[in-house]
Order: C-alpha cells, then sequence, then structure tokens
C-alpha cells in the first residue's frame, strides 16, 4: 500500500515513521518546504499510485484543514479517498465530504488518540465512513493502531462524522479524568504533614487499583519529572473539542456535569484575578461588610480560619 500524508508536524510525522516501520509507502507533503518530501501539493498527489489515490490529512482542524480539502478537490479524481485525521468537528466532516463526493471523492474521518507516543505504543483509531473505503485502508488503520486484537485499538464507528464524534467524546472523557487526577494530586500535596511524598502514591495506585490508567501513569512521570509541578504554571488552554462535548451534551439535553466542571476549571486556570470573584467579594462586602482582601493581597491563597469569619 502506498499513502500520502498532508501534515508532518508533531502527529503526521510519527505516524508516517510508523506506518514506515510497518512497510507501508509513504510520500509526506507538508506547506513548510523545510519539511516537505515534495515542494508543491499537486506534485505530491502525481506521486500516488491510482486507482484510488489514499491521502491521510493531519493538518490543524478548522480552516487549515478545509483549505487543504479544498486543494485536494481540484487536484484528485473519482474513487480516490482522503481521510481527515486531524481533530475536525464531525460536522465540519459532512460538509467537506459532501463537498468531494460531488467529484466523485470518497471521505473518511478519523480520530486519533495517542499522542506523541503513538509513533510507538500505536494509535487509538475511531473511523466514520464507508465500509469500502473503511475496508480499503485496513492495511493504514493496522499498520497505525497498537499491537493486539483489532477492535481493542480500532473501531469503524458509522458514516461520515461518527470517527470525529467518538473522538470528540473521548476527549470530553480526556477532561475529565485529568480533572478527577489534578484534584486529587492538589488534595494529596494540600497534606504534606501526612502524605510527604505525593509522587509515591499515585506511583502506588498504578497497579491492582481501579484508578490505574494511562494518564495516572503520565502523572506519576510529570511528578516525578517535578515533584511540586513548580516548573509549570497552572494555566490551562483548550483546543476546542471539550467546548463541542458541552455544546453536543446541551443540544441534546444530556448531563455532563464532569466534563463541564473540567473545561471551565480550565477557563478559571486563566483568570488569576477573576472578575466574577472580585464582584462575589464586592457583594458579601455590600450585604454583610464582610473584609475583602486588597489589590495588594491578590494571589494569597489558602483556606480561610474560620475562626475570622464573622457570620
Ligand atoms: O486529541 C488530543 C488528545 O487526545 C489532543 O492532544 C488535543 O489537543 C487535546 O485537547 P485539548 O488541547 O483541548 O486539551
Amino acid at each position: 500500500m502506498h499513502i500520502g500524508m498532508v501534515g508532518l508536524g508533531r502527529m503526521g510525522g510519527n505516524m508516517m515513521e510508523r506506518l514506515r516501520a510497518a512497510g507501508i509507502t509513504v510520500t509526506g507533503y507538508d506547506a513548510n518546504p523545510e519539511n516537505s518530501e515534495v515542494p508543491t501539493l499537486s506534485e505530491f498527489v502525481a506521486t500516488l499510485p491510482q486507482p484510488r489515490r489514499a491521502i491521510w490529512i493531519m493538518v490543524p482542524a478548522g480552516d487549515p484543514t478545509t483549505a487543504v480539502l479544498n486543494e485536494l478537490a481540484g487536484l484528485l479524481d473519482e474513487g480516490d479517498v482522503v481521510v481527515e485525521g486531524g481533530n475536525s468537528h464531525f460536522e465540519r466532516d459532512q460538509e467537506n465530504a459532501a463537498m468531494l463526493f460531488e467529484k466523485g471523492i470518497r471521505y473518511v474521518d478519523v480520530g486519533v488518540s495517542g499522542g506523541i507516543w503513538g509513533r510507538d505504543n500505536g494509535y487509538g483509531l475511531m473511523a466514520g465512513g464507508d465500509q469500502e473505503d473503511i475496508e480499503h485502508l485496513l492495511p493504514v488503520f493496522d499498520a497505525l493502531r497498537p499491537e493486539g486484537p483489532r477492535e481493542e485499538g480500532f473501531v469503524h464507528a458509522g458514516p461520515v462524522g461518527a470517527g470525529h464524534y467518538s473522538k470528540m467524546v473521548h476527549n470530553g472523557i480526556e477532561y475529565g479524568l485529568m480533572q478527577a487526577y489534578a484534584e486529587g494530586y492538589q488534595l494529596l500535596e494540600a497534606r504534606d504533614d501526612l502524605i510527604p511524598d505525593v509522587g509515591a502514591v499515585f506511583g502506588a495506585w498504578r497497579r491492582g487499583t481501579v484508578v490505574r490508567s494511562w494518564l495516572l501513569d503520565l502523572m506519576v512521570r510529570a511528578v516525578k519529572e517535578d515533584p511540586g509541578l513548580d516548573d509549570i504554571r497552572g494555566w490551562v488552554e483548550d483546543s476546542g473539542e471539550g467546548r463541542w462535548t458541552i455544546v453536543e451534551a446541551i443540544d441534546g439535553a444530556v448531563p455532563v456535569p464532569v466534563i463541564s466542571g473540567a473545561l471551565f476549571a480550565r477557563f478559571s486556570s486563566r483568570q488569576p484575578n477573576s472578575p466574577a470573584m472580585r464582584a462575589v467579594a464586592a457583594l458579601r462586602k455590600q450585604f454583610g461588610g464582610h473584609a475583602v482582601r486588597s489589590a495588594e493581597e491578590q494571589g494569597a491563597a489558602g483556606t480561610p480560619d474560620p475562626a475570622a469569619s464573622d457570620e
């Protein structure tokens, strides 16, 4: 099998290496000429064997992905298949697929999980598309997924959109799991009189416990590298999938308190001096004459002394 890979960043570049190690021929294209194996997208397409050329796209979700798809639409022929492996919104997939289907170009969306570890460990894959296209691409999926039973690292989840819908939910779960480990970390750390070695407690949870997981393994690794996580600021970005998960939940009236809380915790992380919390403090002062901290005291954290409360 010979496939083209568009986007040779952290994910695409590693995936290309894993495919090659498994015996799949890959031609790589990147918009950055320094990273690219072929100068232009049209020359890249020309290197791929016909019929049924296969191209895997691994560029940032949204407009960059759509721009590549629009360009490919003018270069590919009927029967060729495009695999969108980034973190596209599932409804964007359906729009993109409709645009390509008009020209007879096939479309498969694949949610890819595994991060920078996937090159060696394999990637968890969630695919959406027609059965015929999925079967055509099975050698590629088998090369990318972890060793072991196929159904434990790959799913044909449904029609176009199902792959990225599954990946969106996966990422929502990821938010909740990370937040739970993080809150546990803070609770352990808060009692250094009782728990002198937080990393040792996390480490002991890795086998046998109900909360063992790969994210826990990574937590142990992070705490080992920097026990107090002192080199990392408590500021967390998000790439959008958590938001999409919550929008979907609202549309379907599905209660997702954990995932919502985890997303909002990230927003809070970006507001060390929150306007909303200043308003709460101001209101307490207004109705009860309660003390507020001055702007100079901002940043002093901790549990209030109940004895100091006048409530
Ligand atoms: O898909 C992923 C992991 O499964 C990506 O790493 C994703 O970017 C993580 O999402 P966020 O940046 O919102 O935390």
